[in-house]
């Protein structure tokens, strides 16, 4: 009570942040903002598939940052490896989790923490009670900005069978309303980011029902707003994180079989809920795992820096955003400040032991004068006492 008890951050020291390559400037800045707040020197490696980005990082950063403390080092798998073996206070890494394995084994060499930024197949649950036409909008948006290639896109749809063509048909005319006639020609509708990425999603269409889209042009890497109906939980597009603009379409028998499914899977970074039903909302939020959750609508949980960001289980670990990427990049040091008078109170802890010792102990901890309020009250009057006693220099 006399005491004086605070938490003090305090920087980790040099910091490693390795972005990925599609939201490239959003993924590495966004985390040097609270990197730099919390006191730390930063290393940034942006992706080299978004090499402009990368470039551009190189050359503005140092015109704005003291280049001593905020270094750009641009490069690619090999630099990285290198990077790597080098030891840093805390590394921040964006991307799949395989390589997500290869940072994690580097860093445990030096005992060094990190934040595993990663991917998986995010869910969304379309339930009967719920607004189909809102939620075919919202759904769209979030599966086909970026073309797809959206860490927390919705991966895959999971409903009843009886929705999957009414949710087929509201999509094609939102997609429409979006980017219009001529998809191809639409400022707003994004290409794959490289060959082997196209080939790669090209390759999980494989004996797929496609019941909307499914055009493609390798020259350009176009791949058309998909939407795959019926499918198996055991097809290839079904095992990895898809990350292209196509939309499996799995039918269950209800939330819970949902929930199961999703059970059996590995951690996603995000679930989607879409229902009216608030209670169903809640049970399904309680019964399954998940980085993050939004409801009713996609992505939004992502822009709310008051909510913390990242992954669960494969999805990753740890977590950034706002307040949150100070915290990251900090170490909370609890400093307890004593003074050196007041010794009478602190005899109680030091040998001989007596039983009169133990019973005055029991007393301060409450074991014996267990009364609840009442007990706290003449608790906290004794402590004025105290501490009026102490103010007062009888101590
Ligand atoms: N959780 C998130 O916030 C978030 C955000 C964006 C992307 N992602 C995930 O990232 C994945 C897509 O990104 P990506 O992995 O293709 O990005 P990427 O290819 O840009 O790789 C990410 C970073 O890892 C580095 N890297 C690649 N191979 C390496 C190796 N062998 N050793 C050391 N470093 C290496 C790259 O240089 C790059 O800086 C998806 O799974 C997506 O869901 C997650
Ligand atoms: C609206 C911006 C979403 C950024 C998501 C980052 C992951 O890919």
């Amino acid at each position: 009570m006399l005491d004086e008890a605070y938490v003090q951050p305090e920087p980790l020291g040099v910091v490693l942040i390795i972005g990925a390559w599609n939201y490239p400037f959003v993924l590495t800045i966004q985390p040097l903002i609270g990197a730099i707040a919390a006191g730390n020197a930063v290393i940034i490696k942006p992706s080299e598939l978004s090499e402009k980005t990368a470039k551009i990082l190189a050359e503005l950063l140092p015109q704005y940052l003291d280049q001593d403390l905020y270094a750009v080092i641009n490069g690619g798998v090999k630099e990285t490896t290198e990077l790597l073996k080098q030891r840093f206070d805390h590394i921040l890494y964006t991307g799949n989790t395989a390589v997500g394995k290869i940072v994690m084994e580097a860093a445990a060499k030096h005992l060094t923490p990190v934040t595993l930024e990663l991917g998986g197949k995010s869910p969304c649950y379309i339930d009967t009670d719920c607004d189909l036409d809102i939620a075919c909008r919202r759904i769209t948006w979030g599966k086909y900005m970026n073309c797809g290639q959206t860490c927390i896109a919705p991966d895959y749809v999971l409903c009843e069978p009886s929705l999957q063509n009414q949710i087929v048909q509201k999509i094609k005319e939102t997609v429409k309303e979006f980017y219009g006639e001529n998809i191809k020609e639409s400022p707003d509708y994004e290409r794959i980011i490289n060959l082997r990425h196209f080939k790669r999603i090209l390759n999980l269409l494989e004996g797929q029902k496609i019941a909307f889209g499914g055009e493609t042009d390798e020259a350009t890497r176009y791949i058309a707003p998909t939407i795959l109906t019926d499918v198996d939980p055991e097809a290839k597009v079904m095992q990895e994180e898809i990350f292209g603009p196509i939309l499996p379409i799995v039918p269950v028998k209800n939330a819970d079989e949902a929930i199961k499914f999703i059970n059996s899977r590995e951690k996603p970074l995000a679930f989607y809920i879409f229902s009216h039903n608030d209670k169903l909302v809640r049970r399904m939020i309680d019964g399954t795992s998940s980085g993050g959750v939004t409801a009713n609508d996609v992505i939004m949980h992502f822009t709310l820096s008051s909510l913390p960001f990242g992954g669960v289980g494969s999805s990753g670990m740890g977590v950034y955003h706002g307040k949150y990427t100070f915290d990251t990049f900090s170490h909370q040091r609890p400093c307890l400040l004593k003074s050196l008078k007041r010794e009478g109170a602190n005899k109680l802890r030091y040998p001989p032991n007596s039983q009169s010792k133990v019973d005055w102990a029991k007393f301060f901890l409450l074991k014996r004068f267990n009364k609840g309020k009442l007990a706290l009250l003449f608790l906290a009057f004794l402590g004025v006492v105290a501490a009026v006693l102490a103010k007062a220099g009888y101590y």
